[in-house]
This record gives C-alpha cells, structure tokens and sequence, in this order.
C-alpha cells in the first residue's frame, strides 16, 4: 500500500508523514530532501544550478535512507541531512526542481524503494505514485506557514512568508493535487489533528 501527502511549502508535510507513517507501522519517503540534496551538491561544487548537465555527475553517490523517525540522505558516508534545510537551498531548490532530468532522478531513486510507505511532495500522488490508493493534499495560508516555520529558524515571519509565497509560486507547476486526493486545510488543526484526520480515512 502507497499514502501519497503532497502539498505547499511547509503545510506539515513531513511531520504529518512521519505520523502517519509510524501509526501505520510503514517507512515514509520526503522526496523534497533529494531535490534539497541536489541543490546543496550542486552549491557546494560551484555548478549552475539550472544545468542538469552539470548536476547529474554529481548524484551518484546519493542516497535516502527513509527512517520513520526522520529521513536522512548520504552522500557516500557523508551525512547531508543536516545542512539541507538552510535558507541558501530554500532560494536555490525549486531552479533545480524544474528541470525535468533532475525529476528523472528523483522519480527513480522513490519508486525503486519497496512498498508500502508514506511518500511526501508535490507530484506524489499525481506523477510518482498515480495508481496510489489513499491521496491527500496539505495545505494552510502563507502567514499560518511562515508562523510554523518561524519556530523552527530564527528569521522574521514577514520573511519567510515572503520566501514561502515565491517558492509556492515557482513550484506551481508541479504542485496540482491530484483529482482523486482529499485536500486538508491544516490551519485550524494540530499536528495531531492533521494526523487522526488522515488516519481515520484510512480506516
Ligand atoms: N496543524 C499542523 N499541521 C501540520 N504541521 C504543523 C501543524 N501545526 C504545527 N505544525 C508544524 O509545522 C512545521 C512545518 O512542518 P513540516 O512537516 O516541516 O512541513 P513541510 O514538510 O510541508 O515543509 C513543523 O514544525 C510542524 O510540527
Ligand atoms: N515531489 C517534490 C518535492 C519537492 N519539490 C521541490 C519543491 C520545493 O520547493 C523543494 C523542497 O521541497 P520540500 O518538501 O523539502 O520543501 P518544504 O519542506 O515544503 O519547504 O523541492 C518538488 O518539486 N517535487
């Protein structure tokens, strides 16, 4: 069994997965860390970051390890989870999540790891993972988004809902729910909410 949970920029995708997905007993995939580990190789070796060209030589080391407690992505055994949320790879990612090599890739490495699993995005459900059975779709306004993430990083809200509303804009082409997905205003509920509300679709 595949659960599609596609979204906005930080609609609780990831931290919704990892709930569901432990519930369920199940590993969950957040596909936006390769996207993310790409733009960071791609920094770190000087490359344009619109050249796929220049990107795939770098990739072949890369690996997710979808852990239920969080996933982590290796470079060889270099760890690279850690610097893959910095605001230098917010501004650079969605450059890189447009070129259709570099989704290639991405797509391969998630649908070469086994069923069942929670998989996280934007194209889950429409592109990756079309004939999934269970879809859903987060979403939540930009200040509810920026004031979520403003406590996870020391910038002001005006800022990231500023970054959030651009990414969300560059984004948008791969970020149509699909047409059989439920879509959850996760604004006026917790985490937990967001979680139960998914687990008793499933049920
Ligand atoms: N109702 C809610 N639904 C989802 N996430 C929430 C909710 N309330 C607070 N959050 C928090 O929002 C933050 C962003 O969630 P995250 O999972 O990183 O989103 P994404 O994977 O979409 O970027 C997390 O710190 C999460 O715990
Ligand atoms: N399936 C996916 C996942 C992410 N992306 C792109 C779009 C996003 O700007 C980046 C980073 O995604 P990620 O889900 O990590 O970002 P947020 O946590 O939502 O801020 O990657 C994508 O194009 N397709």
């Amino acid at each position: 069994m595949i659960v599609t949970i596609d979204g906005v920029a930080a609609s609780g995708k990831s931290s919704v997965s990892s709930g569901v997905a432990q519930a369920l007993g199940v590993p969950y995939v957040s596909s936006g860390l390769l996207y993310r580990a790409v733009t960071l190789l791609g920094l770190g070796a000087g490359a344009n970051l619109a050249d796929p060209a220049a990107l795939l030589p770098l990739l072949s080391g890369v690996r997710l390890e979808p852990l239920a407690s969080g996933n982590r992505v290796w470079n060889a055994d270099h760890d690279l989870t850690a610097d893959l949320h910095s605001t230098r790879v917010d501004t650079g990612v969605s450059v890189v999540a447009a070129l259709p090599e570099i989704r290639e890739w991405v797509d391969a490495q998630l649908r070469a790891l086994p069923a069942p699993l929670v998989a996280e995005g934007r194209d889950m459900g429409t592109n990756v993972f079309p004939h999934a059975p269970h879809k859903f779709y987060l979403t939540a306004s930009p200040h509810v988004r920026a004031e979520r993430r403003a406590r996870e990083r020391p910038e002001d809200i005006p800022a990231i809902e500023a970054a959030l509303t651009e990414r969300d804009r560059l984004d948008t082409t791969q970020s149509a729910p699909a047409p059989d997905a439920r879509v959850i205003d996760t604004g006026p509920l917790t985490l937990k909410g967001v979680i139960d509300t998914i687990l008793n679709d499933l049920r």
